[in-house]
């Protein structure tokens, strides 16, 4: 089997064949979508996904469904997330992967991740993608700590304690993150601070390689490439 990935925008809008069928795809597309706690990530990536057919994966969110299914990591996940830690790259990849798979999608973003440099390499040594770019939402952090205090969806770390510890794991281990891919010239960065619909303009002026135009399709093979189990 090929699992060879040559992801890039150019094939986004893939010709139909001659007889009006759509040829199946081997790429897949992956944004990573970064920023402090509380920049705007999930309210976003619900916006481009309405306007550019991603997929949403949170690998928050993913870690906090795991630590809620009574599964044998769920307590250690639930004790990580409550101090702000990040939790090991193998547990997070696993759930990443199998959502990726159960999503028939080929386009992706994934949010919340890679938090570390144990995450990305995990990330470019098991699943073999190099992102197309990483979208970093930047906002002042004073904005931050009250979007989360203000936030009231119930969520356990969106406390001062924890809070202070994410905004601390934050600065020392994704900045270096963003620092790596901006040496790559992959960094898109976005002014957050700003109010969502005018986030969302930046963000659709960057995305804009990856509108879907008419007449054209894509055939996910999203198995193929990152194998059928999981
Ligand atoms: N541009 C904005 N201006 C004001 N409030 C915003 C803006 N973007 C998001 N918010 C609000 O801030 C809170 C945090 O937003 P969101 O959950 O999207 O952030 P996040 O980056 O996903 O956070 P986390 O890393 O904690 O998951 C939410 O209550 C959201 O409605
Ligand atoms: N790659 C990741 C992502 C998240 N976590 C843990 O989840 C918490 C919440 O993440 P959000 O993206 O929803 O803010 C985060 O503080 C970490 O504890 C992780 O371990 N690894
Ligand atoms: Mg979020």
């Amino acid at each position: 089997m090929d699992t060879t990935l040559e992801s890039s925008a150019a094939v986004l809008d893939t010709p139909k064949d001659a007889d009006g069928s759509c040829p199946t795809d081997k790429k897949i597309t992956v944004v990573f979508v970064l920023g402090g706690p509380g920049s705007g990530k999930g309210t976003q990536c619900a916006n481009i996904v309405e306007h550019f057919g991603f997929t949403h994966l949170s690998t928050g969110d993913l870690l906090r469904a795991e630590s809620k299914s009574g599964s044998p990591n769920g307590i250690m996940i639930r004790d990580m997330m409550n101090e702000g830690k990040i939790v090991p790259s193998e547990v997070t990849i696993k759930l990443l992967r199998k959502a990726m798979l159960e999503s028939g999608n080929d386009k992706f973003l994934i949010d919340g991740f890679p938090r570390n440099e144990e995450n990305r390499a995990a990330f470019e040594n098991i699943m073999k993608i190099e992102p197309e770019f990483v979208l970093y939402f930047d906002c002042p952090v004073e904005e931050l700590e009250r979007r989360l205090l203000n936030r009231n969806q119930g969520r356990d770390d969106d406390n001062i304690g924890t809070i202070q510890k994410r905004f601390k794991v934050f600065i020392e281990s994704t900045l270096p993150i963003l620092e790596y891919y901006n040496s790559k010239g992959k960094l898109r960065k976005i002014d957050a601070g700003k109010p969502v619909d005018e986030v969302f303009e930046d963000v659709k002026a960057v995305l804009s390689p990856f509108a879907v135009e008419a007449n054209t399709c894509r055939k996910s093979n999203v198995s193929m490439v990152l194998g059928l189990e999981y």
